[in-house]
């Protein structure tokens, strides 16, 4: 709620109070107390027949502010006993919502009377993505007003709801399309003089069910399921089975001490940093100078995707449905028909979730999606994504034929995992167009864009695709030019200690298990089987890893002068790709089946490996499992840090919660590192490493021991402690 349009009274003549705060920072305690003033004295002036609240400049409310919870000095009037105070009041209290009503925004609105929407606006309790429940009385008024499955829903997920959805589930009395704020005056001066008792949700009781019990448990087992290790989904629903089985005073306790168990939990501390996280990185900063507030985007109006396997279908499908024009562009008619029909399918099937929007997508229209094999379509498009294979050669071949088509001041973008951008920049007359966007299987469901600089890139082509992320509802991580980046490059060493794991005794599904229980989706094993494990041999083969490449005579264990693991090798060359072929570190009902149960073929290559190299199992506990995979990434990611690569820890944990499957109720790997305490995370590498010391990634990096000298210091400091960053753009 906002200064100046805060508070209305209706009824004998419009009235105003003035003094609320800035909506979208959240309800501050100015807000509050004008709030709780201006109410007061509507009940007391009998000239004043009926409130109206509404926000300023569109907006109702985006709820609390967040940065409070984590506030110590938390003091003045309780969002809550304003709630109260409406529903009390002698005088009917008519919401207006436009914009958003979210959280204590929307608990505001349950304490008033009448609700009126705006059809644009959106409404939501996203309490639970931030680790709390709506803890001013909205677990406890929401299922009275719209029954337990439809609140529970929203509680459980978060979701925003449209304002039809909000109509048609009895949240809202009325939808306007013109102006909110008359329509509830309006609504306001036709009820003045009507009973006030039904409207006060309070004293509603909770819509019965047939089986409340039964449906709570179900639906606490399902909140369990999907969000695993997750505590808010949990307790929103004991919050909610306390409005179904307490007097509403009861209930109203009951949620506030769940949500005190919320507030003090590490969780909501994890996802509130999230929340910020992934704001702060839209504010990109590059080495040399260059950043957000300086540079402004090209217009993106057009794009083409050349490459239409399983990246390009999604690349082309998320650019459909953010409504930029495409040319998807194949070698030859073959590969053009398959693809054409993949992406149709992709396109019908969004359009289907997507519902009364499906028409907008328009994708048989080919102004908006056109397939072709001739280059010379991309003559005027602001924008290429090349998403072919990982093959240096072919993307240098595609670059240079951009670079003499495309028209000068087009983004040239390269949908890479690992490979140099520069290198293939150099192919090019005009490297600073030239970037890597790594996006993420499926590319039109993942959130994550890894936007790649090169070293001649223009600080416009860095906005430009951060335009490009925002425009495709991604959230997009600005970062620098190295084998891997930041997401892969972290990714590596887990991986590998996983694999080393079981050269000493572990069993893949052991590793996995430890990995799950953490609060990864899927553990390193799956997560491989999935991906497909010819894709990294393929790589490795690339690097001179293995294949025919190594030099005769290069112990099985060793590489480059480094202790190596030929297992995942092994693997490839009997015919064990992963899902794909139906058997990896697991085994699957078929070829492309996704049920993975350990297979004791698996078990018995490794016995019969370790046999072959003299090692003797032993038992690995789960500690050591978690601290050698966790702290090797977190370990790399320290020394992206310290090597400039990306601009603080935020990026490096924006990018694992939103590409990697982290659990984003720990906050990132740099996060978790900051709560385990640096001295604990350096004292157990140093522990592995002297107990290992030829297994790489174990090693601490340069900066966690600085860090640690340092004395700890706090996340946001850490950047500070780095003496000089590498000049990368
Ligand atoms: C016993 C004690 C009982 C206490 C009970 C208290 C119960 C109430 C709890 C709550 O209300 S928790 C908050 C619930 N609200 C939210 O979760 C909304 C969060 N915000 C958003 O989802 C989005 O910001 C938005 C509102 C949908 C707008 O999205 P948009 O993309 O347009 O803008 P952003 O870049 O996200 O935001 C702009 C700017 O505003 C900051 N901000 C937004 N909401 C809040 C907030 N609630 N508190 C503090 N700050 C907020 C956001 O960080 C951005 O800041 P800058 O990055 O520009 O600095």
């Amino acid at each position: 709620m906002r200064r100046g349009r805060g508070l209305h009274a209706a009824g004998a003549g419009p009235e105003r109070y003035q003094g609320y705060g800035r909506g979208l920072r959240g309800i501050s305690l100015a807000v509050l107390q004008a709030l709780e003033d201006g109410l007061e004295k509507a009940d007391a002036d009998p000239s004043v027949k009926a409130v109206m609240i509404c926000g300023e400049n569109g907006k109702f409310s985006a709820g609390a502010d967040i940065r409070g919870f984590s506030s110590p000095n938390r003091q003045g009037p309780s969002l809550a006993a304003l709630v109260s105070l409406i529903e009390s009041s002698k005088k009917p209290v008519v919401a207006a919502i436009e914009g958003i009503a979210l959280g204590g925004g929307l608990e505001v609105a349950l304490g008033c009377h009448y609700r009126v929407a705006h059809v644009k606006a959106r409404m939501g309790l996203p309490e639970v993505t931030l680790g709390l429940l709506p803890g001013a009385e909205g677990t406890q008024r929401l299922p009275r007003l719209i029954g337990v499955p439809a609140a529970l829903d929203m509680i459980t997920t978060g979701k925003h709801i449209s304002a039809h959805e909000a109509l048609k589930l009895g949240l809202v009395d009325e939808v306007v399309e013109a102006n909110t704020v008359e329509a509830a005056m309006h609504l306001a001066n036709q009820v003045i003089g009507q009973p006030l008792g039904p409207r006060r949700l309070s004293l509603r009781p909770v819509p019965p069910l047939p089986d409340t019990d039964g449906f709570l448990r179900a639906a606490r087992l399902r909140v369990r399921e999907r969000a695993r290790g997750c505590l808010a989904p949990e307790l929103c629903v004991q919050a909610v089975r306390a409005a179904t089985e307490l007097p509403f005073s009861a209930g109203v306790r009951r949620e506030r001490e769940l949500f005190v168990e919320l507030l003090s939990s590490g969780q909501a501390r994890a996802l509130q940093y999230a929340f910020f996280a992934e704001r702060a990185v839209r504010r990109w900063s590059a080495p040399g100078g260059a950043a957000s507030h300086g540079a402004a985007p090209r217009p993106l109006r057009s794009a083409a995707v050349i490459g239409l396997g399983t990246m390009g279908r999604g690349i082309v499908t998320c650019l459909v449905k953010a409504n930029i024009p495409v040319v998807a562009l194949e070698q030859n008619l073959e590969y053009l028909n398959v693809g054409r029909k993949a992406v149709m399918l992709l396109l019908e099937r969004e359009a289907k979730k997507m519902e009364q929007d499906a028409q907008a997508l328009d994708f048989h229209n080919p102004a908006r999606l056109q397939f072709t094999v001739d280059f010379d379509l991309l003559r005027d498009v602001d924008l290429v994504i090349e998403a072919v294979f990982e093959d240096m050669a072919l993307k240098k071949e595609i670059f240079h034929k951009l670079s003499r088509i495309c028209k000068p001041e087009a983004l040239l973008c390269t949908n890479t995992s690992a490979l140099d951008i520069d290198e293939i920049a150099s192919a090019t007359s005009r490297p600073e167009q030239v970037i890597g966007t790594h996006f993420f299987s499926p590319a039109h469901v993942m959130r994550l864009l890894e936007i790649i600089y090169g070293r001649h890139t223009s600080p416009t082509a860095i906005a430009t695709a951060m335009q490009l992320a925002r425009a495709l509802r991604k959230v997009g991580v600005v970062v620098g030019n190295c084998f891997g980046f930041v997401g892969n490059r972290m990714m590596f060493p887990y991986v590998e200690q996983a694999v080393f794991l079981l050269e000493e005794g572990s069993r893949p599904e052991e590793v996995d298990q430890v990995l799950e229980d953490f609060g990864f989706k899927i553990g390193p094993f799956r997560m491989s089987d999935l991906a497909g494990l010819d894709v990294g041999w393929r790589s490795r083969q690339g690097q001179g890893l293995t294949g025919p490449s190594v030099p005769a005579g290069t112990p099985a264990r060793q590489r480059l002068g480094r202790r190596y693991s030929p297992l995942p090798d092994l693997l490839c060359e009997s015919g064990r790709f992963g899902q794909k072929s139906g058997t990896g570190w697991y085994r699957y009902e078929r070829a492309g089946g996704r049920t993975a149960t350990p297979d004791p073929g698996v078990h018995s290559l490794l016995a019969q490996y370790r046999h072959t190299h003299g090692i003797r199992p032993r038992h690995i506990d789960q500690e050591e499992i978690l601290e050698r995979c966790l702290f090797a990434l977190i370990n790399e990611g320290f020394a992206i840090l310290a090597e400039g690569i990306a601009a603080g820890p935020e990026h490096l944990d924006v990018i694992y919660i939103n590409g990697y499957g982290w659990p984003r109720h720990r906050g990132g790997p740099m996060f978790y590192a900051a709560t385990v305490g640096l001295p604990r995370v350096l004292a157990r590498l140093q522990h592995h490493s002297q107990a290992h010391p030829d297994v790489p990634g174990l090693r601490p990096s340069a900066f966690l021991e600085k860090l640690v000298a340092m004395g700890n210091p706090p996340l946001k400091e850490w950047m500070s402690y780095l003496s000089q960053q590498s000049p990368r753009l």
